[in-house]
């Protein structure tokens, strides 16, 4: 760290070692293509019919648990109501077949159809929901969509739809057995590969910041909400797939595989398993369904009366999963197994767009009137100040004095109360952050924001995210490796940029304080700003780091970049600065050159406390 510090080279080529980087599933490489061959030949291998059943069943639940995998694990949204998706899939099957007397493919396309719909109405009402509401909507949902499904005259009330046919393939009938298991496990491998594509690109960086890092990824550009509605509709296809495949194996549907209480058990396999992790959806749904089984014999007998004695055991699982193993069995495999990197394939590969950039002088940002108020407090008060292009201006004050509440008005974190914020003549107050991102302003925050589970080179990709476009579709599909290529390629550079790209396969949560401050101006760079706003840069960096941060952000001004930089240390903003607004409970003290705040006793008595 101290030695790439000492020297930055702000535009040096990247590091030439290590040239590779861990890669998130990186292990599917090669235990996939085995496993996935292993579960498409089972049916032709003398394993008893029971285990071949056993296995649909851990296939089709699989299916379900690996959209809550994304939804609950790395989105971080919570849902109950999976069991109701799985029963949309299941009953347009029945109902299109034996009703309709319809192709079961026809049926397949309705379901998701009919899924996608209702998962987008719900998405929408619901999405916007935080903390608990958000669970208790599902809970909602599952509840009125069993009970319809179980009073409905035309769906058969609680008999259900009997008689469903079975699939044919190619005229191939593939009965419910062996050939099902085909079909079934191709539908199940398929998702999970897409799935483990997806969290390991452009839109899966960006869905992984969901849980824990929403307004940084909204700072970088990315819609959250947009996100949260992709994750919230593509698990509930996998449920509604599982549920199509579902009514082919049981040849008829009733409610009751589609209650609450079902969709609770499918969040119970993702968590057991490992509610973050691809892999983690297939151990949870096979531990559940073998465990299940085994108890359901065991138990009554032990016990000496009949009974669902299982759900009690479950329920004490469950608690002590919650407890010793939050991240599920799956993570007790993934330690005992060596970490696969992969190669860094981006040498060479293009550069990302970049904007026109102001010519120097030019007004970029007038902060007009600024005004914030938290109730009765007025953070900020009619606080004004221009910036222009090429400028490096220090917001200075005291503890409390609205330097960060600034910022995030500024930045669209925070809605005005008052006044009013232009960016290159364009009114930009009352834009969300993602809007403001998108013309140029970036930013870092005062208390590092980031999502530790990814490396340091993910993160700063992050901030690439606006100048990509690859969907969720192509990223599923691996289609978006060229893009990639240029995202890593300039995230890397932007790392090389500030002295950090010897750290950037490291996991960003095990950085020490200082690196991850750095860690996010590389991010802010990798959008292409004109303007970076920097929350405390210095903070917690020891002295040669500062000595070097200077450095960095000196080549970036003469680069012609702008800067806002809050901070506390005086002497790195003075000798930093050409120009610092002085602010002091919440108004603006004074503007003016670093000698001229050095100079002003009103200054000078804001930080020590007296009056004047
Ligand atoms: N979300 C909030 N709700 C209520 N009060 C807030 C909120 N955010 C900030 N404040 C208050 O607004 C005032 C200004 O806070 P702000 O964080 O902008 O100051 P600052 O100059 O950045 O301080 P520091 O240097 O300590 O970070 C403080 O009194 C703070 O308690």
């Amino acid at each position: 760290m101290d030695r790439s510090l000492a020297s930055p080279a702000p535009d040096a080529a990247p590091d030439a070692a290590p040239r590779v980087r861990p890669r998130a599933g990186g292990l599917q490489r090669f235990a996939f293509p085995l496993f996935a061959l292993a579960m498409l030949v089972l049916p032709t291998l003398p394993v008893p019919d029971f285990w071949i059943t056993q296995s649909i069943y851990i296939g089709l639940y699989a299916l379900v648990a690996l959209g809550l995998v994304l939804l609950t694990g790395v989105a971080g949204l919570t849902s109950f109501g999976q069991a109701a998706f799985v029963g949309v899939g299941a009953y347009t099957a029945a109902f299109v077949t034996v009703k309709l007397a319809g192709s079961p493919w026809v049926a397949l396309l309705l379901g998701a159809g009919l899924t996608v719909l209702t998962a987008l109405v719900l998405g929408a009402i619901t999405l916007r929901m935080s903390g608990h509401y958000l669970p208790l909507a599902t809970i909602a949902w599952g509840l009125a969509l069993n009970y319809t499904l179980a009073n409905m005259e035309w769906l058969g009330k609680y008999d259900g739809i009997l008689g469903v046919p079975t699939l044919k393939v190619f005229g191939a009938d593939l009965g419910s057995g062996r050939g099902l298991h085909v079909l079934v496990w191709i539908f199940a491998l398929l998702a999970a590969w897409g799935c483990s594509n997806l969290l390991d690109s452009r839109p899966g960086r960006a869905i992984r910041s969901l849980r824990n890092g929403a307004t940084m990824a909204e700072a970088m550009g990315i819609s959250t909400f947009r996100h949260k509605l992709v994750v919230f509709v593509l698990a509930a296809v996998l449920a509604a797939v599982s549920g199509w495949l579902f009514a082919f194996f049981q040849r008829t549907v009733q409610p009751s595989p589609f209650s609450i209480a079902k969709g609770i058990e499918y969040l119970f396999m993702a968590v057991l398993g490992g509610v973050s992790h691809v892999w983690g959806a297939f151990l949870g749904a096979a531990v559940v369904k073998l465990v299940e089984d085994q108890l359901q014999v065991l138990l009554p007998r032990l016990i000496g009366t009949s009974g669902n004695f299982e759900t009690i055991v479950f329920g004490i699982v469950l608690v002590a999963v919650l407890k010793y193993a939050p991240d599920g069995l799956w993570t007790f495999v993934l330690r005992r197994l060596p970490r696969i990197d992969r190669r860094c394939d981006w040498d060479g590969a293009a550069p990302l767009p970049a904007r026109a950039k102001p010519a120097r002088g030019e007004p970029l940002l007038q902060v007009e009137a600024v005004r914030k108020r938290f109730g009765g407090l007025t953070a900020v008060n009619d606080v004004s100040f221009e910036i222009r292009a090429g400028d490096l201006v220090g917001l200075i004050g005291p503890n409390g004095a609205g330097k960060s509440t600034t910022f995030n008005l500024v930045t669209g974190v925070l809605a005005l109360s008052g006044g009013q914020v232009r960016w290159r003549g364009e009114t930009i107050g009352g834009l969300p952050s993602r809007e403001i991102a998108r013309r140029g302003i970036s930013r870092t925050f005062q208390h590092v924001k980031m999502i530790p589970e990814m490396t340091v080179l993910e993160n700063v990709a992050l901030g690439g995210y606006l100048r990509g476009s690859c969907g969720t579709a192509r990223a599923m599909l691996r289609l978006d490796r060229e893009e990639e290529r240029r995202l890593f390629a300039e995230a890397e550079r932007q790392l090389a940029r500030i002295g950090m790209a010897d750290r950037m396969h490291e996991l960003a949560g095990n950085l020490a304080l200082g690196p991850q401050r750095l860690m996010e101006i590389a991010r802010a760079l990798c959008t292409d700003p004109a303007l970076l706003l920097l929350d405390e840069p210095a903070a917690g960096l020891r002295h040669k780091e500062k000595k070097a941060l200077a450095d960095v952000l000196r080549q970036l001004k003469d680069e012609g970049m702008s800067l806002l930089l809050v901070e506390h240390d005086m002497e790195f903003v003075m000798g930093l600065t050409d120009r610092i607004v002085v602010m002091e409970f919440g108004t603006k003290l004074m503007e003016g050159t670093p000698a001229e705040v050095q100079a002003s006793p009103q200054v000078r008595a804001a930080y020590l406390g007296t009056e004047h």
